[in-house]
């Protein structure tokens, strides 16, 4: 069976006015994670916030007791330099830093908040330098990326070296309120068939018309955003979203 749906709505289509209170009431309805959507205005044409706001909200959230476990920050970092983020966003209260594979292998100036000038960015390393500050490691790719390039990743001997969580994108990144790509869900069933225990993030596009297409094809964390901030009953999308996941679980 494959692990446990986990909901994980997205902030960016909160009320940026009210955002303590938005992550906090989403918890009480049910969410499991909150899904902080990082962008720099350089890996991807948005900026929306940095380091000081996962600060103040984590003040509205209690810490998650277990790993992977209610509460739990899941940032998504669409930065073109992660490793420059890493430790800024562990003291910041981030659980789970989840980097882009296109960004990690693009990075060219990775200077850390700490003066460190390595610039190896290989997307191991960046695992293990995660892992070694506390926090889960996750690894994004986008649409157009494919996923052959996971494959030594995750077969990797060095278990500091792979990542708890690996992101399919189902839009371009950059955007929340994107209509849902159903292409990159091949990606997830490979990953599926491979790594039955992984947990596998869909990222854009989905709700309740689109669920079940990711959730037929192996996804368990499922990130929504316009689908459940500012909508009439929360709680329902996120009761509906859980269930279609958990529907598929005993089946895959
Ligand atoms: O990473 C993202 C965009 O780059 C967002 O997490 C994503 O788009 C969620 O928003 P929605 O559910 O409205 O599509
Ligand atoms: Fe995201």
């Amino acid at each position: 069976m494959s692990p446990a749906a986990i909901i994980a709505p997205s902030i960016l289509s909160a009320d940026f006015a009210d955002l303590g209170n938005e992550c906090s009431t989403k918890i009480k309805q049910g969410a499991d994670w909150l899904h902080i959507d990082v962008m720099d205005g350089h890996f991807v044409p948005n900026i929306t916030l940095g380091a000081p706001i996962v600060t103040s909200i984590r003040d509205h959230v209690e810490r998650p007791s277990v790993k992977h476990g209610k509460g739990t920050f899941d940032c998504h970092m669409m930065v073109a330099e992660p490793k420059r983020w890493v430790k800024n966003f562990q003291e910041a209260g981030c659980d789970l830093f989840c980097f882009h594979y296109e960004a990690a292998i693009n990075s060219t100036a990775a200077e850390t908040p700490d003066g460190d000038s390595d610039l190896n960015t290989n997307p191991k390393e960046m695992i293990r330098y995660i892992h070694e500050l506390g926090m889960l490691a996750g690894i994004a790719i986008k649409p157009e990326t494919k996923v052959d390039v996971l494959w030594d990743i995750l077969g990797s001997k060095n278990e500091k070296e792979v990542p708890d969580m690996v992101l399919v994108m189902t839009v371009k990144p950059g955007f929340g309120g994107q209509s849902f790509m159903p292409e990159p869900l091949t990606k997830v069933e490979e990953l599926r068939k491979r790594y039955p225990d992984l947990n596998i993030e869909v990222d854009g596009g989905l709700g309740p018309g689109t669920i079940d297409q990711a959730a037929v094809a192996g996804a368990n964390v499922i990130v929504a955003g316009s689908a459940v901030f500012g909508k009439p009953d929360p709680a329902a999308v996120i009761t509906l979203l859980r269930d279609a996941v958990e529907k598929q679980r005993g089946k895959l």
